[in-house]
């Protein structure tokens, strides 16, 4: 379960409030996360595993506060981000997935041979000795994915994680996603992604304008759009 206590956010330099104080509980197993650009979605998530700090109030993951106790909860939540670049660390894709494997699976052989498996899982059998930096976008997505999951994470925070991936690699690595035993907690622009949720979060200008079902929430973003649009052309 993920609590979120009046957790609020401001700018660090000018103090400009990102997002409000905000009171959520979240225990379904897929939930969505869909909003205007710069709304304050990825604060919003960064917050689940300390990456982004409340300047008040709390954030508490299976009862742990996260300002508290960052480096356990960060074991439970693996944090997918839309630019992979931003987690992939060694210089070649085995590496990279043996890197995540060195807490749970001590013995070398045996942690080569579970990253080769997770690099095939995710269809990067043939990448493994090659440089990360030779990988394209969408592989290097999908070799983040195989990295944060190989730790099966209870709780797997995903900012937009298919937005570089081809239609094919795109629906498989959203039903894997939905087929796992973790919590989801998925930001994305892909309204089809978002209304297979069991909840969804529409964020809004820092806070939460709509909190409930998929197909309720979809249609009130697309109705924020649109009348925003409208809006501001008049
Ligand atoms: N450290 C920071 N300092 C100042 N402003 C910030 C900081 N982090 C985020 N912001 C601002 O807060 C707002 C929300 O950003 P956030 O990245 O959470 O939005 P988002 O909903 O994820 O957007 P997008 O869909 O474009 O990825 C933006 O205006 C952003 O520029």
């Amino acid at each position: 379960m993920i609590e979120f206590k009046d957790a609020a956010v401001v700018a660090p330099d000018s103090g400009v409030p990102i997002l409000e104080p905000t009171s959520l509980t979240l225990t379904e197993r897929h939930i969505s996360i869909v909003g205007a650009n710069g709304g304050g979605k990825s604060t919003l998530v960064r917050l689940i595993n300390g990456l982004v700090l409340p300047s008040e109030g709390s954030v508490e993951v299976e009862g742990l506060d996260v300002a508290k106790h960052g480096p356990r909860v960060r074991r439970m939540v693996g944090f997918l981000f839309t630019d992979p670049s931003a987690q992939l660390i060694m210089p070649t894709a085995i590496e990279d997935v043996m890197l995540s494997l060195r807490r749970t699976i001590k013995n070398k052989h045996e942690r080569t041979a579970a990253a080769l498996a997770a690099l095939e899982e995710f269809g990067l059998g043939d990448r493994a000795d090659v440089s990360v930096s030779a990988l394209s976008g969408g592989q290097r997505q999908l070799l983040a994915m195989a990295g944060v999951l190989a730790v099966t994470p209870r709780v797997l925070v995903a900012d937009e994680p298919t937005t570089l991936l081809d239609l094919r690699w795109r629906a498989h690595i959203g039903s894997l996603l939905r087929s796992l035993p973790v919590q989801l907690i998925e930001v994305t622009h892909d309204l089809d992604s978002a209304a297979r949720a069991e909840r969804t979060l529409v964020i809004d200008e820092g806070a939460v304008a709509f909190d409930g079902s998929p197909v309720e929430a979809v249609a009130y973003y697309r109705d924020l759009m649109f009348g925003r649009v409208r809006r501001d052309s008049a």
